[in-house]
């Protein structure tokens, strides 16, 4: 088997659940937004790119458990942003940080294949520690893709509440069972996880801005991807009323929040600092 580290891999729910007990949970977004780069001192090209996106990675990797790239902002630059996405990859994994490849890919079964093949094989300059998927193609189209992600100790996070103010509609929507369409993908998911120690791979994306009592994440028993804390107005009481006090497997995602602060790397540091205390008060 050949794992993210090239030899033979650990699970991702370990892997995940030994660096957030030496890192705490924090997952730091590295979203280049053209506004950050304005404010960084910074043209809006390919190098501006690159050097922001490298010092970004630079601070911040050393420090949390998860870096998450947005695919988006780099695949902006065409050719050029993709190769530095490469490098981002690479140097926050040289860095001790697992990386959450933010992509939300999801397609038929057949072109899943292909976005496995990039993102989530060893062969590949993108793979990462795990990406983001969408099951609005269907659960059962994910799952060749969430196999090939485990069987190289990756892992992979299924959009299920998603934090934008949009999302309801669709996701709270009521399927034939009586259950929410996320609720159904939160089971799915839960599912795949069952009897895993001590987390499952399989992680679902709640958005931390998500009302409290939506959703029933207690037979998960793997990691959640929490954006929308900062920036889109979540505060840690958010977090701890929606997911209970303990957090366990809870991923609280920052991304301009945390970028807002640099180009200082110190300040950047500062940052997620803050944050941690934040999140252990
Ligand atoms: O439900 C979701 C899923 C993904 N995202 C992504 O997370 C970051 C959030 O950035 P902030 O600057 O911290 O708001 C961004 O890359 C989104 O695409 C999300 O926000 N909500």
């Amino acid at each position: 088997m050949s794992g993210p580290t090239g030899g033979s891999a650990a699970p991702f729910g370990r892997r995940l659940t030994e660096k957030i007990a030496v890192r705490g949970p924090l997952c730091a977004g590295i979203d280049p937004h053209p506004g950050l780069l304005d404010a960084w001192g910074l043209d809006a090209t390919a190098a501006g790119l690159e050097k922001f996106a490298l010092s970004a990675v630079e601070a911040l990797a050393p420090e949390v458990a998860v870096v998450k790239p947005q695919s988006a902002f780099f695949e902006a630059f065409g050719a050029p942003g993709i190769a530095v996405l490469e490098r981002v990859v690479t140097e926050a994994r040289l860095a001790g940080a697992l990386v959450l490849l933010d992509v939300k890919r999801g397609d038929i079964g057949s072109t899943m294949g292909a976005y496995t093949a990039a993102y989530l094989n060893g062969h590949s300059a993108l793979a990462a520690d795990a990406v983001t998927v969408s099951p609005y193609l269907g659960f059962g189209a994910l799952v060749p893709a969430i196999e090939a992600a485990r069987a190289e100790g990756r892992g992979v996070f299924v959009l299920a509440r998603t934090s934008n103010p949009e999302a309801g509609e669709l996701q709270n929507a009521l399927l034939r069972n009586g259950k929410t369409v996320a609720q159904s993908i939160v089971d799915q998911v839960a599912a795949l996880n069952a009897g895993a120690a001590p987390l499952g791979d399989v992680g679902v994306v709640v958005g931390a801005t998500v009302a409290p009592g939506e959703l029933d994440l207690s037979a998960l028993n793997g990691p959640v991807l929490a954006p929308g804390f900062g920036a889109q107005g979540a505060t840690v009481g958010d977090l701890r009323a929606l997911f209970g006090a303990g957090l366990r497997g809870v991923l609280p995602a920052s991304s301009r929040d945390l970028l807002r602060r640099g180009p200082d790397p110190a300040a950047l540091r500062a940052g997620v600092r803050e944050v941690r205390q934040s999140l252990d008060e």
